[in-house]
């Protein structure tokens, strides 16, 4: 790799007829072109001194102490060094890449891969800017290098914001050879580029812890998956409202019953309820219904009942904890409850039964907006993220983007420019479920995700070890039930309804859902439960 001076300064003059002062000009003597000589190498030392001073006074110490004892010393003691690096990695892999591997690497990165080329890079992708009389481009400041990703820290220039940056990200990683480059803002004038060498997502992922009792559920932390970075996905459900949007296939799945997993003991302890609506007859959460302290799955009617009854018991709850508490914890008689809904647009955006809309819109507008703080959740899943369901983005603070069709519907699910900041949902392949992106409120960058896999027989453990109490009111396929139904006992064995009893619209779409699936056979990673 040829190393050009040029690429490590930070500036060029604009016009190149200002740099030429030739070494020897007319009418010169031999000891003043000289003269001219050393003073220009002088210069270019002093400044590679100044932009480089690490590097330089260690090469400077380097080459002192071969001048003083020879050769033989340094080279025995570099050998004896790297031996004992090695011994390190074998013996601590982690503290080895914490404090020698990750530091070798990202220097390594920094000057060898990422700055011989960064002024090529920056003028070529339109990223300089003419500061008076000479060009300027963004400063590369730091590199930090992983297994999986270069995270760059870049100084922008005056004149310049991190939407530049974003603009050029997919024509940056196509020149540097990288699955994709995302720009995450710093403070104000630096920004992260993080450029992915690998996909960590490949992998088969390691089990995820499952809470061992209630107590050790922190509905303001579930680890449900992991993040781009190695650190575990958490998920907040206490204080917010989650909305996951994916095509058919994309593991929506997964990110539910990931989440209703470390819910388990919280739930068999009372101090989470479950309110769950299936519209695609069950085919999603029926094997879960024991978890659930209410559950519907098949009447439209009885759908929007239990959304208009979740949206009463919010108004009563908020106004009996009105002056007490402005956020709820959760215990026995004041549980958490999470209204979990699958195919949301399908009781909301496409029901034609204006009316039935009605109602569902305005249910779903009070849970939205006055459960937060009375500790009633909201968890929403939909197949289709179509204009009709964009208002309700706005509804939900954390939003989940999966694999989407279309490059268009990454901002119709996580909001205005996620996709320019690198929420590729729509290149995600089909090889990779479970895998999306997490756009929070209060934050400006979209992280990306991969959802645990959950299995039918994790899922009959869940269902069979954590039922939800006994003793509440526990409608049941769209049959208002009374009190003290043991359901696990009731209904042992998973059973999917027949297209001939629902209504239907949802006849229809169970029908093309079923369909679809037939021809849609994906492999999973199999996770058990312990
Ligand atoms: N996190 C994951 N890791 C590995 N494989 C997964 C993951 N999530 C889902 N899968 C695989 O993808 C298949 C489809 O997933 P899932 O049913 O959750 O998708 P979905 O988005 O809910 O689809 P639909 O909307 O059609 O119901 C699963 O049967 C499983 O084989």
């Amino acid at each position: 790799m040829r190393v050009r001076l040029g690429d490590l300064s930070r500036s060029v003059p604009v016009n190149r007829d200002t740099r030429r002062h030739p070494l020897v000009r007319p009418g010169d003597t031999a000891g003043r072109v000289g003269l001219r000589l050393v003073g220009r190498v002088g210069v270019t030392v002093a400044r590679v001194i100044a932009r480089f001073p690490r590097t330089s006074f260690s090469l400077f110490a380097a080459l002192l102490l071969v001048d003083r004892v020879g050769w033989v010393l340094p080279a025995l003691a570099l050998a004896v060094l790297t031996v004992a690096a090695l011994v390190w990695r074998l013996a601590c892999p982690s503290s080895y890449a914490r404090w020698l591997g990750r530091p070798l690497r990202s220097w390594w990165a920094r000057w060898v891969r990422y700055a011989p080329r960064w002024r090529g890079l920056m003028t070529r992708h339109d990223l300089a800017v003419v500061d008076g009389d000479v060009l300027v481009w963004p400063g590369l400041r730091k590199v930090r290098s992983s297994d999986y990703r270069d995270a760059l820290l870049v100084k922008l220039r005056a004149g310049q914001k991190p939407d530049h940056l974003a603009d050029a990200s997919e024509s940056l990683a196509h020149a540097l050879g990288s699955q994709a480059v995302r720009v995450r803002t710093h403070r104000p004038g630096y920004v992260w580029l993080d450029v992915t060498r690998r996909d960590p997502f490949t992998r088969p992922m390691s089990r995820l812890p499952v809470p061992a009792s209630a107590g050790a559920v922190d509905l303001t932390a579930l680890p449900i998956g992991r993040r781009e970075d190695g650190a575990l996905w958490l998920l907040r459900l206490l204080g917010t409202h989650v909305f996951v949007a994916g095509a058919t296939g994309a593991g929506k799945g997964s990110v539910i019953w990931s989440t209703l997993l470390r819910l388990g003991p919280a739930i068999a302890a009372g101090l989470v309820q479950v309110w769950a609506i299936d519209p695609k007859g069950g085919m999603e959460l029926f094997p879960g219904r024991a978890l659930f302290t209410r559950y519907e799955d098949s009447h439209l009617g009885a759908m929007v009942q239990l959304l208009e009854d979740a949206a009463e018991f919010t108004r009563d709850r908020a106004a009996r904890l009105k002056g007490v508490t402005r956020r709820l914890t959760p215990t026995v008689d004041m549980p958490f409850v999470l209204v979990l809904v699958d195919e949301f647009a399908f009781i909301t955006a496409y029901v034609t039964d204006k009316k039935l809309q009605g109602r569902a819109d305005n249910a779903v507008q009070i849970l939205a907006s006055q459960g937060r703080a009375p500790g009633v959740g909201l968890m929403v899943a939909l197949q289709d993220p179509s204009k009709e369901v964009v208002p309700y983005r706005n509804l939900f603070p954390s939003r989940i983007a999966m694999r989407l069709d279309e490059p268009q519907q990454v901002d119709m699910v996580l909001g205005d420019k996620m996709r320019t900041r690198g929420a590729y949902c729509d290149l995600i392949p089909e090889s990779l479920p479970g895998v999306g992106y997490v756009k929070l409120e209060g934050t400006r960058d979209p992280f990306r995700v991969r959802a645990e896999y959950i299995d039918d027989d994790v899922i009959d453990g869940l269902a069979r070890d954590y039922p939800a109490p006994a003793g509440m009111p526990v409608p049941l396929l769209g049959q208002h039930t009374e009190s003290g139904l043991d359901i696990a006992a009731d209904i042992p064995t998973p059973a999917r309804l027949g297209d001939g009893e629902l209504s239907p619209e949802w006849a229809v779409f169970s029908a093309d859902y079923q369909r679809r699936h037939a021809t849609n056979g994906t492999s999973g990673i199999p996770m058990g439960l312990d």
